[in-house]
């Protein structure tokens, strides 16, 4: 299976949530989160979906990993063979394609890894970090040791020798997210996906982690889809711009091209209102 493959695609994606009504007999209404989203991602692609604040960045990107159900349209997933009885023959790297909105997500979780903005929320605090990073290893079954996994990755990540032993509470926020890299990437799935992974942090710390994921990509083949309201991160780390308003997909294509000369007055506006030094 080769780099520029599909390994993500969605059609028709849309979604939309029941809003409660405020008042007395009146009826719940809908709100529609994201509306006939296309969208495929080829394998080693970087993607950076980016749009204002309820553009539906967030849906998408749960639709995606089958975290959400998807009001109409479809996810699919187009995935090595399984059959270890046939490792290294060539027909092992026959695809088929699922929808994780019906099937067991197993599966995926194998093969997919996810980080989000704040992961002090998705942290145990009575648990250990090397606990915590081992949790996609236990929950997908994986062979080996565990240990050693974790210890690995953890240093790749430049955390500390006894972060393993140590509690979330006793990290800054610069080392939980890549803390939260760590347990998203522990057992090397060929998929990223990561929601606002740097806007918490401070700019310094924000450009170290940027430049960490960017040779991570590199060195373990990753495809990545990342979410971000904040344009200025895309460039470090995405090899293509997909821009969302209000659910729908207004404008897509390379980064730099999206940079030079976009095409909607939306995307206009998103980069100007990035900050420039004097
Ligand atoms: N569980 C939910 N129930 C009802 N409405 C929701 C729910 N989740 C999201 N929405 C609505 O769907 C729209 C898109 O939200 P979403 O979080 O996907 O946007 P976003 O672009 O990721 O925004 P942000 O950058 O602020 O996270 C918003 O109008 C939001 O209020």
């Amino acid at each position: 299976m080769t780099a520029g493959s599909p390994l993500v695609e969605a059609s028709g994606l849309t979604k939309r949530y029941r809003v409660p009504p405020t008042r007395l007999f009146q009826r719940a209404g809908t709100t529609t989160a994201v509306e006939g989203v296309d969208l495929t991602v080829s394998r080693g692609e970087s993607v950076a979906i980016v749009g204002e604040s309820g553009s539906g960045k967030s849906t998408l990107l749960r639709l995606l990993l089958g975290l959400s159900r998807a009001t109409s349209g479809s996810v699919h997933y187009i995935v090595r063979t399984d059959d270890p009885a046939r490792a290294g023959d060539p027909a092992s790297t026959e695809t088929r394609t699922v929808d994780p909105a019906r099937d067991d997500l197993l599966w995926l979780r194998r093969r997919a890894g996810m980080v989000f903005q704040d992961p002090y929320s998705t942290f145990d605090p009575r648990r250990t970090i090397g606990l915590t990073v081992a949790e996609p290893l236990v929950a997908t079954g994986a062979e080996g040791d565990h240990r050693a996994a974790v210890a690995e990755i953890l240093a790749r990540l430049e955390l500390p020798a006894d972060t393993a032993d140590r509690y979330p509470h006793e990290f800054s926020g610069g080392q939980r997210q890549r803390i939260a890299l760590a347990r998203a990437l522990v057992h090397r799935p060929e998929l990223l996906l990561a929601d606002e992974p740097v806007s918490a942090l401070d700019v310094l710390v924000r450009g170290r982690l940027l430049g960490l994921l960017a040779e991570l990509r590199r060195e373990l083949g990753l495809t990545l889809v990342t979410v971000t309201h904040d344009l200025g991160v895309v460039p470090r780390i995405a090899d293509r711009i997909v821009v969302m308003r209000a659910g729908r997909v207004v404008e897509s294509g390379p980064t730099a091209q999206i940079f030079e000369a976009p095409r909607e007055r939306y995307t206009r506006e998103l980069i100007a209102a990035l900050p420039r030094l004097p």
